[in-house]
């Protein structure tokens, strides 16, 4: 086994170990059943975290899948004579069908509109029961082989199941946060629009982490069956049961394993003892704790306490790593905008991307309006015009953000339009924004590996594409570095890194120079022209006109939506309509 790995399993072994003992030394029943529930809400509250945590997608609603595994394994034993060792898998199996089952339609829905859908979820489910007539279904006591139904009277050894039950969550949580589904999760959770043009199929991947999610929820449901003996549908669907999940994790952290483990051995005792002391004065007692920790988290680490704790003990190594970073040069260019020396072979004759006919209107607005040209391969053709001329709209329907109302995008023949913007990616169409869209907490390494898989079939791969993207816009040494601290050279450079690792055909660049200074925008055009020389085919949207006409071969002046003209930068910056429209007076003096 190679150190990473042994290193990465220490942690969980040495937890394990310390519950384990914990667990081994209790002889009270009581306190027993109280590890056991801290172990079964660091359960739920990771299968939370596994969709939310990741995601970004907050869901109320993790009751639904719990409950449905609660009831399945229970019912199973009841009517069909079912072990629950077979028993609580059977409910992994439901939960996952469930989260499918829930994900489909509601994905479509965003924001809060999805936190209040899957808040529906379980409470539609607690009156179906209650209407079933299972309001309170106890399992059936074994007498001849308890074991055998998962009976035991020590009650350490649910302690113990409950463990193995959490090792196992937790190797998977591990696995998910080291491949490209738990990078696909964070790029959502950052950026989904940014993540869909880096050619990840989000709903895909967000199905995939809602069904995992919903099969660990069935699982512990399932488990949480067996410890209570009796369910009912309060217990199991009710609003605690989502509300716990979600405390625990975001209490502890969210996004991380160690989150919900931290939260739930903190949350549950506190409110289970105040349950057990308090109940019977002050009824509820538990939702009163939790709604003071949700206040307490928001106030004092918003991330949860993992985060703060790691911020706070991070700090001087992340100062080292700046420091190390800060000594980096510079990318290596000239830096002078001078008319730039004779270039690259001409762009050959095969067309890689034709737009015919294209139009898009929002309401009245007809923002793009049957706009056609052709893009040859190796070609720069700078796309220009005065601000509102349809130029961003352009781009988003060659990328699939947008859907034409009218007219065909031909990648290669091929048309496109209306596809999705991954499936577009995929095609070979890779661009960056003119807003930034950087996966923020992300390091840069990490930012554009995002990008590569798309085109990688395995996570080496993809780290390979993305350190050679890394290189060839000159920031390898600052790969190691988080987004959120680059200048905005930087991010406009990690941006293009993030469209080359997926090897795009077409770049397009959507205002790569905005917000730069001078010299910055020499280093960053120097960066493009080594592209272009490596017979990269791209298009720019750009208003900064000097360093245009030194950069492309060809424009397409849009004005109004339309096409007002194309051409060369020399036909193009003596038009008489493009100065009147978008040049103005003053470049004529210029030039
Ligand atoms: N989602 C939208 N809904 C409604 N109107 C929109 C939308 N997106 C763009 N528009 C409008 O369409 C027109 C074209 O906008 P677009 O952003 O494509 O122009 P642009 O040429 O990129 O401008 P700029 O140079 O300022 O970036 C503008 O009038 C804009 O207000």
């Amino acid at each position: 086994m190679t150190m990473p790995v042994l290193r990465s399993l220490a942690p969980v072994l040495a937890i394990a170990a310390v519950f384990g003992l914990v667990a081994t030394l209790l002889d009270n029943s009581y306190h027993q059943l109280m590890l056991t529930l801290v172990l079964v809400w660091a359960c739920l509250g990771l299968s939370w975290n596994l969709l939310s945590g990741y995601t970004g997608l907050v869901s109320f609603g993790h009751a639904a899948f719990f409950g449905l595994g609660a009831y399945g394994t229970v019912l199973a034993h009841v009517h069909l004579g079912l072990t629950p060792w077979i028993g609580i898998p059977l409910s992994g199996v439901l939960g996952a069908a469930a989260g499918l089952l829930v994900g489909l339609p509601t994905f479509r829905l965003r924001g809060h509109y999805f936190a209040l859908a899957m808040l529906a979820y379980p409470l539609a489910l607690l009156y179906v029961f209650e209407w079933l007539g299972l309001q309170e279904v106890s399992v059936p006591m074994e007498r001849e082989a308890p074991a055998a139904y998962m009976q035991f009277r020590d009650g350490r050894v649910y302690a113990w199941l409950a463990l193995g039950l959490l090792i196992v969550i937790i190797a998977v949580t591990r696995w998910v946060e080291r491949t490209r589904f738990g990078m696909a999760l964070l790029a959502i959770k950052q950026n989904e629009a940014a993540a869909e043009a880096a050619g990840i199929d989000t709903l895909a991947w967000k199905l995939r982490a809602i069904t995992l999610s919903g099969a660990i929820a069935g699982a512990v449901g399932g488990f949480y069956a067996v410890i209570l003996l009796v369910v009912t549908p309060a217990a199991v669907f009710g609003m605690l049961v989502s509300a716990q999940a979600l405390t625990v994790a975001m209490f502890g952290g969210v996004g991380t394993v160690w989150g919900p483990i931290i939260g739930a051995t903190i949350l549950i005792p506190v409110s289970e003892t105040l349950h057990a002391e308090l109940g019977g004065m002050l009824p509820g007692i538990q939702g009163v704790v939790y709604g003071i920790a949700i206040v307490a988290v928001i106030l004092v680490a918003p991330e949860g306490i993992y985060w703060k704790l790691r911020d706070r003990f991070g700090r001087r190594a992340k100062a080292d790593a700046a420091a190390r970073t800060a000594a980096a040069p510079p990318v290596p260019v000239d830096g002078t905008v001078q008319r730039l020396p004779v270039r690259r072979p001409p762009p050959d004759t095969a067309v890689v991307l034709e737009v015919r006919g294209v139009s898009k209107s929002f309401g009245g607005l007809r923002a793009v309006r049957d706009v056609g040209f052709e893009v040859r391969r190796g070609e720069i053709l700078g796309i220009i015009g005065p601000n509102g001329a349809g130029k961003t709209t352009l781009f988003n329907l060659l990328n699939g953000f947008l859907t034409p109302d009218a007219g065909r995008v031909l990648v290669h023949g091929a048309d496109m339009a209306g596809r999705k913007p991954h499936v577009l990616c995929r095609a070979g169409i890779g661009r960056t924004f003119q807003v930034m869209r950087p996966f923020a907490r992300m390091t840069v390494a990490e930012n554009v590996v995002i990008g590569a898989y798309v085109r990688a079939a395995t996570d080496g791969e993809a780290r390979r594409l993305a350190a050679d993207a890394i290189a060839r816009v000159g920031l390898s040494d600052v790969a190691d570095r988080v987004a959120g601290g680059l200048t905005t050279k930087q991010l406009r450079l990690m941006e293009l890194a993030r469209a080359l690792a997926g090897k795009p055909e077409i770049l397009l660049l959507d205002e790569t120079l905005a917000g730069l200074g001078h010299a910055d925008v020499g280093d960053v055009i120097e960066v493009v022209r080594r592209l272009a020389d490596e017979a990269m085919t791209i298009v720019i949207i750009e208003h900064t006109m000097q360093a245009m006409v030194r950069l492309v071969d060809r424009f397409v002046v849009l004005d109004h939506g339309a096409v007002l003209t194309e051409g060369t930068p020399d036909s193009i910056t003596r038009n008489e309509r493009v100065i009147e429209a978008y040049l103005g007076k003053k470049w004529t003096a210029h030039a």
